[in-house]
């Protein structure tokens, strides 16, 4: 069945790889002071910030509307630069069944390569594939970076 998907993109950053995993890792709730018209809050319902296991929850701005969203952080490897976050409840889940984004930063002296990884499972098979959600990673990847660039 056509309903499982995953989108991989990369994209180079010229900011600290190691500061840009952190962020993602252990404080969410400052992207909103970096990209403020995508993410206009982040806070935390369970657990501590940088846990797995922690639930956070999401304001957020794609596609035009105001949307929400609730995960749960499901790995964290400080190691390999990577944060993986399940989306548990919000809009996402009335398109999916289940929704999980990967972060990873891969760095080599001065490149930084983030790779977003978006898995999921349609309900149903004209759910269109998650290409500008994608998109809006990309361009708040890319706010993070600029915030750091211009601080
Ligand atoms: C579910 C869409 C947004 C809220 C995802 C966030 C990373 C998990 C955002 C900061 C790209």
């Amino acid at each position: 069945m056509g309903v499982t998907g995953k989108l991989v993109s990369k994209i180079d950053i010229k900011s600290d790889g190691d500061v840009f995993h952190e962020i993602f890792r252990e404080r969410p709730h400052h992207i909103s002071d970096m990209s403020p018209t995508k993410i206009q809050n982040c806070d935390l319902h369970h657990g501590d910030w940088g846990k797995v296991g922690s639930i956070i929850y999401w304001n957020y701005t794609h596609d035009g509307k105001e949307k929400v969203a609730k995960e749960i952080i499901e790995a964290i490897d400080e190691e390999n630069k990577l944060v993986k976050f399940k989306v548990i409840e919000g809009d996402l889940m009335e398109l999916y069944k289940t929704f999980t984004l990967v972060v990873h930063v891969d760095t080599n002296g001065d490149d930084n390569i983030v790779t977003w990884t978006l898995e999921y499972e349609k309900l149903s098979e004209d759910v269109p594939d998650p290409h500008s959600l994608m998109e809006f990673c990309l361009h708040v990847t890319k706010d993070i970076e600029t915030h750091h660039l211009s601080s």
